[in-house]
């Protein structure tokens, strides 16, 4: 397939991972059995619903006439799914400005967007699976107030989109009753691994991107044979490395607009696979920009992590040096330099290395990339013992602040 993982710097033998082969086919296998608990997302690519993507197009082109600036609100996989592609993919010219709300509890943070909102065309699209999430639900009365102070009540309602639960929940008996467009969040897809449902498409279309294209690469990434599909590899090695007393995935990326896919891998395998007093903790590298930073631990420091370096093979554009000692030399030319420095430095120092490399950041490469992740999560979780699609342990705080607000 595309998108490759190359795992032959990671400091273990062929038969270390061969040795884990038919334990990975089995959770493959089991994946796609279609018996275990929220795993609509197997094969979603395969069988998702035509005339939902019409429709999520269609509420997307409303979006795109109305507003200048779409306010997305959720929190977790209600967005980090949908900010990483449009951080990520190229758009179409003249979709509305995206920003994020719902994602802390900080009144400073809400102060500066109503202020940055306001004198602007707006529109909102609030994302919550259970309905009831407090930061969701605190953002989203606030800038429905501002929207009802501006447009009215009844023009309000129309800049309002919802995807929640089909059926229960706060949101969804809000959506009923107001009337907004709304979709659901499919039943049987957890948080994090729902990006291309319409909790991911409908904030990516408005933004521009070719959700179509994303499916396609998703559906190309599900159904390659086998042999081809080194999401195993990766799975296993990753695995073995916890196994050998690494506790932490340092995801390196040479291009920013990988900053949010990183965010969104961090809760899919922090989420997935912490649990039991096991895992790995996940962690995002921007390099080089980290290298003069935190450069001196990486190559010299404990040795408690393992590096996955996110290797993006083409990028679209390209600017020459003009003057100057490294006149001539282009940025991409530099940048793969320091991929490879990297690369030699770190491997040098002993640091297990797995590389992945993606040929370029599209809607379909970028489609297969969230299927190969949600495969290698829910295997390497599987290796571990844990139940790759709960989260009991994000109950415990909510528990504790309940206990303050009530
Ligand atoms: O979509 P919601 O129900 O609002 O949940 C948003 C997020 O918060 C929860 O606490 C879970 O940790 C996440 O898995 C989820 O994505």
């Amino acid at each position: 397939m595309d998108i490759k993982a190359d795992v032959s710097r990671s400091q273990l033998a062929k038969e270390e991972i061969d040795s884990k082969r038919a334990e990975a086919d089995a959770a493959l296998e089991k994946l796609w059995s279609g018996k275990e608990d929220f795993t609509g997302w197997v094969k979603l690519p395969m069988q998702y619903d035509k005339a939902e993507v019409e429709s999520i197009l269609a509420a997307a082109d409303l979006i795109r006439q109305q507003c200048e600036l779409l306010i997305v609100i959720g929190i977790g996989g209600s967005y980090l799914g949908a900010k990483a592609a449009i951080e990520a993919l190229p758009r179409e010219p003249g979709s509305p400005e995206i920003r994020f709300a719902g994602t802390n509890l900080s009144a400073a943070c809400h102060a500066q967007l109503l202020a940055e909102m306001r004198g602007r065309e707006v529109s909102l699209c609030v994302i919550s699976k259970s309905g009831t999430t407090v930061e969701t639900a605190a953002s989203f009365h606030i800038f429905k107030k501002e929207l009802i102070d501006t447009y009215g009540p009844e023009e309000a309602k129309r800049r309002i989109y919802v995807i929640t639960d089909p059926e229960k929940g706060a949101l969804r008996e809000e959506a009923e009753r107001e009337g907004y467009v709304s979709f659901s969040v499919p039943s049987d897809i957890g948080g994090r691994y729902s990006v291309l449902t319409p909790v991911g498409l409908l904030p990516i279309a408005a933004a521009g991107a070719d959700i179509k294209a994303m499916l396609a690469g998703a559906e190309a990434m599900a159904v390659c044979p086998d042999w081809d599909f080194s999401a195993k590899d990766y799975a296993i090695a990753r695995y073995l490395l916890l196994q050998k007393g690494k506790s932490i995935e340092a995801f390196p990326y040479f291009e920013p607009r990988l900053r949010s896919f990183v965010e969104w891998i961090r809760q899919l395998y922090g989420e997935s696979e912490g649990k039991k007093g096991t895992g790995l903790f996940p962690a995002g590298l921007e390099l080089t920009t980290d290298l003069h930073s935190i450069g001196q631990f990486l190559q010299q420091g404990s040795q408690v992590f393992f590096e996955t370096i996110l290797n993006v093979l083409e990028s679209e554009t390209d600017l020459t040096i003009p003057s100057g000692p490294l006149e001539g030399k282009t940025l991409n030319q530099l940048n793969r330099a320091a991929v490879k420095g990297v690369i030699e430095a770190h491997g040098g120092a002993e640091i297990p290395i797995i590389r992945i490399d993606i040929p370029k950041l599209d809607a379909f490469y970028f489609g297969q990339l969230i299927y190969f992740f949600e495969t290698t999560c829910a295997i390497t979780a599987t290796l571990m013992g844990v139940n790759p699609f709960d989260q009991p342990g994000v109950e415990a705080y909510k528990k504790e602040m309940k206990k303050e607000i009530s």
